[in-house]
């Protein structure tokens, strides 16, 4: 009995159809999963490495641009050149920091964002310094300016000074002419004194404007010190001359006095020129180590542009890697799911529809074909249940149908329609194996007597003895007893030779004699007789079912000729 559980076959199809669905969604979603952080990772690679890359480049770039501004502040002639360059490098610094933040925001290796870290605190620094830079550019370029306007002062004073003790030179020489012609001796020693001590005067004037003249290109507080120094012993001197003189002439002490108020004092030539000078290297000082800082942070960011090529390339690596992985995966997803539709069609198409139905399928061929020994199959499909119960019946009708269709309804042994088949597919056999077949064919003597006398229902009672007599003496499960019509019977007797058929004739006659079935009207005893003829067919013989029977005929109506209860055997004469 099936104890299993029936299932409808919609029920199943659908499970099935929902199972691969299922699978093909579940598939998908990790697909997509896979894919999104595939993206996801591309994604970070370009917002953030990229990002990284492109900000230290321009990182770089701009601490270039702040080197090259610091060195043009170096050299800046006026206050336009100076606010520009100054405003110039207050956006560098502005740039500079900006692009630190956003990098300091990217960073995530621990070293490098505590450098960033500094730099930001070093770009905050020197931006902190920019108002003072200011004050010190300023003073410097006022310094050199008003140095710039003395020493274009003095180079007016040293030409009017040139022009006006040449002229003084050039009176003194005249009056010496003056003096010779007179003769006058005193004089000519008074003016060649005077001449002396002018000519001096002169040399010592035009010798200190030069000193004064090389401050403006000296760049070396030292060298204006000496410069100083050295002009002021050139004062006291012309002092000297113009003491030694002896004149009442004012204009030597003048421009002495002039040339002194240019020398002496806060404002004067040398003071602003070291004022500027020591301003302009203080600034330059500071510049330099702007500049240096700037140098710094490009180098510093020229290493941040090779680490992040670096972590480009690993990414890269690893997106690589990961995108194998990926595909892998996909593909191992794929193989999955190909299993599971395998399992599933096997399990519920193949193994749970497709097979029961073909099994169900041959049953109903085998039963179509009569073979009626056939194995129901078993299945746990409702409907197909259904149809194997139904066949099960049909089976059972077909078998009926089959015995009444083959079996004689008085005797119980087969009949003709079925001898006919049976005796044409023996042939057929013994024809392909190359054996013998043998026939026997049996009539009950004087049988309608026998009715006459005892009535049918008498005969058809001494009918079905023979036959249970004759069922007796067959041995072998191939053998088979079937009524050829009326009272006459027929053995066919599958690879038996004619001497064993005969001998089998023989015992079926001997067993109806041992029947003892009572007939009056018996010429032997007077008892129930059988006259039996005997055939065989051998190979080479031709396959001739009619001539075999007619062969079996010929010899049951020589054993009747013969005085019945007897055998005879066909034998071929020819
Ligand atoms: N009771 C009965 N008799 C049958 C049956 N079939 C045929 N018979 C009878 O069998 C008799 C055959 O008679 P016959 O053909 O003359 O042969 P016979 O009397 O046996 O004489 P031989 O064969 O020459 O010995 C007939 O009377 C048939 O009615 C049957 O099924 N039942």
């Amino acid at each position: 009995m099936n104890s299993k559980r029936l299932t409808s076959l919609k029920y199943k199809i659908t499970l099935a159809f929902y199972i691969i669905l299922g699978m093909a969604i579940v598939n998908g979603i990790i697909a997509i999963l896979l894919s999104q952080k595939l993206k996801t990772e591309i994604e970070q690679l370009v917002n953030s490495e990229a990002v990284k890359v492109t900000t230290a480049l321009q990182l770089a770039k701009n601490s270039e641009r702040l080197q090259i501004i610091t060195t043009e502040l170096n050299h800046y002639d006026t206050e336009e050149q100076r606010l520009t360059l100054l405003k110039e490098l207050t956006t560098q610094w502005e740039y500079l920091l900006k692009d630190t933040k956003v990098l300091f925001s990217l960073e995530t290796t621990p070293n490098t964002h505590q450098a960033l870290n500094r730099t930001i605190d070093t770009q905050l620094y020197f931006q902190q310094q920019l108002p003072l830079l200011d004050t010190l550019t300023d003073s410097a370029l006022q310094a050199k300016l008003q140095a710039q306007n003395i020493q274009a002062n003095l180079a007016g004073m040293s030409s009017a000074f040139s022009d006006e003790i040449q002229a003084q030179l050039n009176l003194t020489h005249e009056h010496f002419h003056l003096l010779l012609e007179q003769k006058n001796l005193d004089g000519i020693s008074d003016n060649l004194n005077q001449h002396q001590a002018l000519s001096a005067y002169f040399h010592q004037g035009e010798h200190l404007f030069a000193l004064l003249e090389e401050v403006k290109n000296s760049q070396n507080i030292v060298e204006i010190n000496r410069l100083q120094r050295e002009a002021m012993r050139l004062l006291i001197q012309m002092e000297e001359i113009v003491a030694s003189m002896h004149t009442s002439d004012s204009i030597y002490l003048e421009w002495l006095s002039q040339i002194k108020q240019n020398m002496a004092g806060n404002d004067n030539l040398f003071e602003l020129s070291r004022n500027a000078l020591k301003s302009t290297q203080i600034a330059n000082a500071h510049f330099g180590f702007q500049a240096k800082a700037a140098q710094e942070i490009a180098t510093f960011t020229q290493e941040l542009v090779d680490h992040a090529e670096e972590e480009i390339k690993i990414a890269g690596t690893n997106l690589k890697s990961d995108s194998t992985s990926f595909v892998i995966l996909i593909f191992c997803g794929g193989i999955l799911y190909c299993f599971f539709i395998w399992l599933t069609s096997w399990h519920f198409m193949a193994k749970g529809i497709i097979k029961p139905v073909i099994a169900t399928r041959d049953a109903m061929n085998a039963i179509a074909n009569e073979k009626l020994d056939t194995q129901m199959p078993t299945t746990d499909n409702l409907e197909l249940q259904q149809m194997v119960s139904s066949l099960e019946t049909l089976k059972t009708y077909a078998a009926q149908v089959k015995t009444m269709a083959e079996t004689d309804g008085l005797t119980g042994c087969y009949n003709r329609r079925y001898l006919d088949n049976q005796i044409l597919k023996e042939l057929s056999y013994a024809n392909d194996h190359n054996m013998p077949l043998s026939i026997v064919m049996f009539d009950l003597d004087n049988f309608k007597e026998f009715n006459d006398q005892y009535g049918h229902v008498n005969g058809d009672q001494c009918l079905r003895q023979i036959v249970n007599a004759a069922k007796s003496i067959l041995q072998r499960p191939t053998d088979i007893l079937a009524r050829y019509g009326g009272e006459e019977f027929m053995l066919l007797l599958p690879s038996s030779h004619i001497e064993d058929a005969y001998k089998i004739a023989e015992r079926l006659r001997e067993t109806v004699i041992d029947l003892h079935i009572i007939h009056q009207g018996s010429s032997h005893s007077g008892i129930v007789t059988i006259s039996l003829g005997v055939a065989c067919w051998q190979p080479p013989e031709s396959f001739d079912v009619n001539k075999l029977i007619s062969h079996v005929d010929e010899a049951l109506y020589r054993a009747k000729l013969a005085g019945r209860n007897r055998t005879e055997v066909f034998i071929d004469a020819r």
